[in-house]
């Protein structure tokens, strides 16, 4: 799904409205329903909705929501700015028509301070949407502030009043925290990172069938990696393979004391399908690895550090897990890179090791993956203010060395050496432990030997990644799910993958 900025949601908005054709007031009415039957089907322990309006469209969203949940049975309070009643054309419409519903109370914004916010009470948030022009004050930002101080369940419509959709705000912004984000057609672009993603909630896009032709013939350079991103990528094992079809991986790393990197990083190779499956490791670890992965063939890189990593001709290396950055590896590495000419993935001490020498940066083989973390990509690249400057430095990055940059994070980043950005929506906190991002090197140097385009296996890795992860959730919490639970979910996520891929009769 591609993300778009304000100024493309507005023309959609535009564009859909005159080719449809339908009025812009019917496009407001078709955006509340849609909220009002999301919330009508997921809130019926409640009987109580307090609605708080804006001035503009986000909140003519609000009373036309209110309206139809009124309409649903719901007790309806609605808060507006009763000092200043001027609305945009579209709220003024759906102003009027709450006005002349009785059942409905309209309340000024003062009168929040007296209100009985009971436990049946949930709260919708539709003071300001994508049209936010500058930072909430005076009643508005006392308003969001009492609000924000509720336990009551709080729901957003568009996004979270006080948020701008497209960039980061400033520090001491005061913004709507949200249970629950219900937003039209699109994710936001701030909503995917975590200065600002975590006001939101959990995010429902609602399709409001804005132009499919608009969508489809403006240009974005930010996409979400939903499931249809993920059909148009997966592919189907062949009946007619053999070993040779899904090819050779080889996963190299581990140290003494950081056998069990390579190991999670060897098994999630396996479990991705990848046909012939090599760990190239010091010898500290062959008894483990060979009894663990027995799957996995067994290269030897030193005693207890690696010290040569043996080049072979059409491989795909995964390089890192647990490696160690001791000088013997740092000179095996460098000498390996030098001499290796096509695309692979490095990660963990793969890049700190890199990010000891200005020109071992130069090394990476151009169409490469690097894999890192916030940490370590300061470590290679520099310190940045937010998370938004650290996606800017990682574009340019990723274009001057001609790699794929994968940033980790709660919403990963798959950045092109073309500009383009994938975000990833699909795993949780429970992947915040040691191991994880060790799994994430063994899928996509499985799927990039499995000859899935280096783009293709960023985007597909980190999505299986995170499913699997999704899916040990479910079964264990997140606390208690470890990344060998991930790694075992892996089954479950391809399971799913092939029925959807599949004829079905
Ligand atoms: N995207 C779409 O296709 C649709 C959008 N709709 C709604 O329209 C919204 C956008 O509407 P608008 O452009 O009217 O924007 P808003 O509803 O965000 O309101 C902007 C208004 O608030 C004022 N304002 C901005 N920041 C302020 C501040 N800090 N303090 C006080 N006033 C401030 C502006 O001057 C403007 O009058 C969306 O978020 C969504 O809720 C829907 O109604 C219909 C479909
Ligand atoms: N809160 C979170 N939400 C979603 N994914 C997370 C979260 N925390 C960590 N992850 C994921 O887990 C992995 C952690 O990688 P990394 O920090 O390299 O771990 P390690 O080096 O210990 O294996 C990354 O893929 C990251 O995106
Ligand atoms: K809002």
């Amino acid at each position: 799904m591609k993300v778009f900025t304000v100024e493309n949601i507005r023309l959609a908005d535009q564009y859909t409205i005159k080719n449809e054709p339908v009025s812009s007031v019917q496009l407001m009415e078709r955006a509340a329903l849609n909220c009002a039957e999301w919330i009508y089907s997921n809130c019926k322990n409640h009987t109580k909705f307090a609605v708080f309006c804006g001035n503009g469209n986000n909140g003519g969203d609000g009373f036309a929501i209110a309206r139809m949940l009124y309409l649903k049975g719901f007790d309806i309070d609605v808060f507006i700015n009763k000092d200043h009643l001027k609305f945009s054309d579209d709220a003024l419409v759906n102003y009027k028509k709450l006005k002349d519903i009785s059942g409905i109370s309209l309340k000024d914004f003062h009168e929040i301070e007296r209100y009985n916010f009971d436990e049946k009470t949930i709260i919708i948030d539709a003071l300001f949407g994508t049209g936010l022009s500058r930072n909430p004050e005076g009643i508005f930002k006392k308003v969001i502030e009492i609000l924000n101080s509720k336990v009551n369940p709080k729901i957003s419509i568009d996004i979270p009043s006080g948020m701008f959709a497209d960039q980061i705000n400033n520090e001491n912004a005061t913004i709507f925290k949200a249970d629950y984000t219900l937003t039209f057609q699109f994710w936001k672009r701030a909503f995917l990172h975590p200065e600002t993603g975590s006001f939101t909630g959990k995010v429902v896009v609602l399709d409001i069938n804005l132009s499919q032709e608009f969508i489809e013939n403006t240009s974005s350079n930010d996409f979400v990696i939903d499931d249809e991103v993920i059909k148009n990528i997966f592919k189907i094992r062949q009946d007619f393979a053999h070993k040779g079809t899904y090819g050779k991986s080889i996963i190299v790393g581990g140290s003494y004391g950081k056998i069990g990197a390579i190991m999670l990083a060897t098994k999630s190779a396996l479990k991705a399908g990848s046909g012939l499956t090599f760990v190239l490791a010091p010898n500290c670890g062959y008894e483990i690895l060979q009894t663990n992965a027995p799957e996995a063939m067994f290269m030897n890189g030193g005693e207890k550090n690696i010290n040569q990593i043996e080049e072979q001709e059409n491989t795909v290396y995964g390089i890192g897990p647990g490696l160690g950055t001791e000088k013997e590896t740092e000179k095996a590495l460098v000498k390996f890179l030098e001499n290796h000419q096509s695309p692979l993935i490095l990660d963990a001490d793969a890049l700190n090791i890199i990010s000891k020498d200005n020109n071992y940066m130069k090394l990476i083989p151009k169409k490469s993956i690097i894999t890192p973390h916030p940490k370590e990509f300061e470590r290679l690249f520099g310190k940045t203010e937010n998370s938004f400057d650290r996606l800017d430095l990682a574009k340019t990055k990723a274009k001057d060395l001609g790699i794929y940059i994968v940033l980790k994070d709660h919403h990963t980043q798959v950045i092109t050496p073309s500009g383009n950005v994938f975000y990833n929506i699909t795993g949780n906190s429970g992947l915040a432990k040691g191991g994880s991002g060790d799994i994430l090197t063994g899928i996509i140097t499985s799927l990039l030997a499995q000859k899935y385009s280096e783009e293709e296996a960023a985007v597909l890795g980190v999505w299986l990644h995170g499913k699997a992860a999704d899916f040990a959730a479910e079964k264990y919490s997140k606390e208690a799910m470890q990344p060998t639970d991930v790694i075992n979910e892996l089954g479950n996520v391809f399971l799913d993958l092939n029925k959807k891929a599949t004829t079905q009769l």
